[in-house]
């Protein structure tokens, strides 16, 4: 008997969809599957102000394919010049879903992001006010940090004192990569909520770098070690509203990752719901895949969980493309390393 799983149909609250020939190519693979997402709005140069993001939602509408239902949420980029009123404003229209912190230097084009919080306080306040969550990429940038303990070090020098100075402020720590963020999470349970990737799931470290580089696994934040991929395996498939898919999708084509120099970014907007079904089929919670993409967080945003559905069947090896061609380039889709069986009908 062929096995099949129906649940609503999901959402993916991190996404890099780009700009211009690579939104276009990039976009369709999303919208197959995800009837929305949260975008990201580091894009060169970022999406800053309101009417920075209005013009980005013009652009994304106008390259969606003829007959595809799928709306992007979209969200400013904080800047230590950024103007309290001009987000209050884009809330109040419902033209943004939440506002994005990149400490920095974190990571790819975050050199407009934030140096020192002072100076960002009182857009914080006014969000807090408001009740516009805050999507932080929680990395210090300091030299001195190890990168594999960046995430960590955030957590108790930036975030904490951060939501302690601005009570009320709804935080989603994107893209979480260790124990630290899961328990980080869990030991709060107002106001913080948590993305998980699909490929932090599958990868930890080693793949990274045993048997020689893989470029295609690198991203940021980086793969940590075993046991944080199985504190995040735990979280993800636990049901905890807490917890919600963020794929962090993000495309750059081969030339740039496979470089001496390469770029940060896994590509799963492909095969993200194949990969989701096995993983959680392993950790036997094939009954909580629903909550963890498609239930947790609209509750988290306060919007409805989607009325339509979709299907997984288990069948026979999925296939699917190991490339999608843009005009700017190849980009590789994320390799689980493992044949998948759930296919999305
Ligand atoms: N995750 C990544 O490795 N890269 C993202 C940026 C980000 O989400 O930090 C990108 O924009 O390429
Ligand atoms: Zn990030
Ligand atoms: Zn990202």
């Amino acid at each position: 008997m062929t096995q099949t799983l129906t649940l609503r149909r999901p959402d993916d609250w991190h996404l890099h969809l780009r700009d211009g020939a690579m939104l276009r190519a990039v976009l369709p693979e999303s919208a197959r599957h995800f009837a929305r997402a949260i975008i990201m709005p580091n894009l060169v140069p970022p999406v800053v102000t309101s009417h920075d993001a209005q013009a980005y939602r013009d652009r994304i509408m106008a390259a969606r394919p003829e007959g595809v239902d799928f709306t992007p949420l979209m969200t400013l980029y904080l800047t230590e010049q950024t103007d309290p009123d001009d987000v209050a404003a884009a809330h109040a229209s419902g033209l943004i879903s939440a506002v994005k912190l990149y400490p920095a230097g974190a990571t790819t084009n975050s050199a407009s992001g934030v140096r020192d919080f002072d100076k960002v306080r009182p857009v914080l306040e006014k969000m807090a006010e408001i009740g516009l969550p805050l999507c932080v990429h929680g990395e210090v940038t300091d030299a001195d940090i190890d990168i594999f303990d960046r995430e960590a070090v955030f957590i108790d020098r930036v975030l904490d004192p951060v939501r302690r100075a601005t009570p009320g402020l709804r935080v989603v720590m994107e893209h979480i990569t260790t124990r630290d963020g899961v328990d980080y999470v869990k030991a709060n349970d107002r106001d913080l909520a948590a993305t998980i990737t699909t490929h932090h799931l599958v990868i930890n470290r080693n793949h990274i770098l045993v048997g020689g580089i893989k470029p295609h696994y690198y991203c940021l934040p980086v793969a940590k070690r075993e046991e944080h991929r199985l504190a995040l395996r735990a979280a993800a498939t636990s049901g905890d509203a807490r917890f919600f898919l963020g794929t962090d999708s993000a495309p750059h084509t081969d030339p740039l990752k496979e470089s001496a120099c390469g770029c940060a970014g896994c590509f799963t907007a492909s095969n993200t719901m194949s990969i989701l079904a096995h993983v959680f089929e392993e950790e036997r919670a094939l009954d909580r895949l629903e909550s963890f993409t498609s239930l947790n967080g609209p509750a988290f945003y306060g919007l409805p969980a989607n009325d339509a559905q979709i299907t997984l069947t288990k069948g026979d090896p999925v296939t699917y493309p190991d490339k999608i061609e843009t005009e700017d380039g190849p980009v590789t889709v994320f390799d689980p390393g493992f044949a998948l069986h759930w296919q999305v009908s």
